[in-house]
């Protein structure tokens, strides 16, 4: 279930000038960071910061900032942190004390600031976001920065690591009592990408042409994601209405089904009804989403089919070889939908998961279109295991076939 109010109370706090504190994935660094938009920097708040947080005392910044205050990146960060020197504001003294890292620290979101308004070395440690933000790499930086940015404030924040009694970096339920304690929201980096990826188109339209076809005469449109670097195609019927329901079927490419109609699956199957489909009705959509192998890609695919070979379903093929059940997901083929403003559709699918997922995000699905599948031996254990284990609601062609299950 997607939550369209994630962040409600983070943006909030953030807008007031208060902190936030922000989790990373446990895979990752596992940390907690006290954040703090820098513009709202006072001689208090980072007294507090030092005092509760007590890890590397950090200022968040984009790049249109560090190339303006000309901060010389020292190290090799393509994907580490990309720390600078470390500055202190002219005016500064010693640059350590609270006041003069809050100094420093307001000045580096000042938007009128120069580089000669600094001095280097200092006491406050700048660090770039890599650009991309969330969606390219998942660090505090980028969450920081980019908490910023959706709360429209000037894109820096100070970030310090919370570290408990013994200095420990990991000790969650500390970074929760002190939450508590001092009525700080959490959040994690996970449901920052996840706004985003709700909030702001992860597509662009790159070319559109006309598509004749041996089952009619369609448009083609190639989207592209900028972060992913997948390509989407997009076909439509000649004349399209988005204000009337849409016929609309998102599928999953699938290399060896669609080109070369394999018979372990039924893709073929269902990309065949629905060209036919869009031959026979008005009003269609079909979204060809770059994600082959419930998106981990064709040669990972190839090897779960040999575990298949070995009597494992295709599920347990995938955590074999150590992925999820299911990678994928369908906001590039949201934010199509609203490229067109398509907000109501009927949806040829029988993944319950497409279905819910559009409702969360808004889009009204009228009707379901069943698409009829022909059981084979070798198709039979894969459409099985769809029904059995993520509730598929497959439309079975032909009797008596599942006595054979
Ligand atoms: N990892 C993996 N992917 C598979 C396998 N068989 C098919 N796929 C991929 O699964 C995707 C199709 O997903 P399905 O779960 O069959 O169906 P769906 O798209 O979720 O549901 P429908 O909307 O009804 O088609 C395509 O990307 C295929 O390449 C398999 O055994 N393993
Ligand atoms: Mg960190
Ligand atoms: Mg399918
Ligand atoms: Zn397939």
């Amino acid at each position: 279930m997607i939550d369209m109010y994630v962040l409600k109370d983070v943006i909030e706090n953030l807008k007031n000038g208060e902190f936030v504190i922000v989790f990373d994935s446990q895979n990752r660094e596992d940390e907690a960071d006290l954040i703090l938009p820098a513009q709202f920097s006072t001689p208090d708040k980072i007294s507090f910061v030092l005092n509760h947080a007590k890890g590397m005392f950090c200022v968040a910044i984009d790049k249109e900032i560090q190339r303006r205050l000309n901060l010389y990146v020292p190290y090799n960060t393509q994907d580490s942190c990309a720390f600078t020197v470390t500055v202190d504001h002219k005016d500064t003294k010693t640059g350590i004390t609270a006041i003069e890292r809050s100094k420093t620290s307001k000045e580096l979101a000042n938007p009128n600031a120069m580089a000669s308004d600094f001095k280097i070395p200092g006491h406050v440690n700048p660090v770039v976001a890599h650009e991309g933000g969330v969606l390219t790499r998942k660090g505090h930086t980028e969450a920081a920065v980019e908490l910023c940015r959706i709360s429209k404030l000037f894109p820096a924040a100070v970030m310090i690591e919370i570290l408990d009694e013994k200095g420990d970096s990991h000790n969650k339920e500390y970074v929760k009592s002190l939450a508590k304690k001092f009525s700080i929201p959490i959040t994690t980096i996970d449901e920052i990408e996840k706004y985003i990826l709700l909030n702001q188109p992860t597509v662009q339209k790159e070319a559109e042409a006309d598509l004749p076809t041996q089952y009619g005469k369609f448009k083609i449109f190639a989207f592209k994601n900028h972060f992913s670097q997948k390509e989407h195609a997009v076909l439509i019927n000649q004349t399209f209405n988005p204000s009337q329901p849409v016929n609309v079927r998102i599928h999953s490419s699938c290399k060896t089904g669609d080109v070369f109609h394999s018979l372990r699956c039924d893709c073929h199957q269902q990309l065949e009804f629905f060209l036919q489909f869009m031959a026979e009705n008005k009003n269609c959509m079909l979204i060809y989403l770059d994600q082959e192998g419930r998106g981990i890609g064709f040669a990972n695919k190839i090897k779960a089919y040999a575990f298949q070979e070995q009597g494992f379903d295709t599920y347990e093929a995938n955590n074999l070889l150590g992925f999820d059940d299911d990678l994928r997901d369908y906001f590039d083929a949201l934010h199509i939908l609203r490229f067109f403003g398509i907000s109501k559709i009927n949806l040829a699918t029988s993944n319950p998961e497409k279905v819910s997922f559009l409702q969360d995000c808004g889009i009204e699905i009228l009707k379901r279109i069943s698409i009829p599948i022909v059981i084979n031996p070798y198709n039979r254990k894969y459409i099985h295991s769809k029904i059995l284990k993520k509730k598929h609601e497959i439309l079975i062609k032909g009797e008596g076939v599942f006595e054979n299950f």
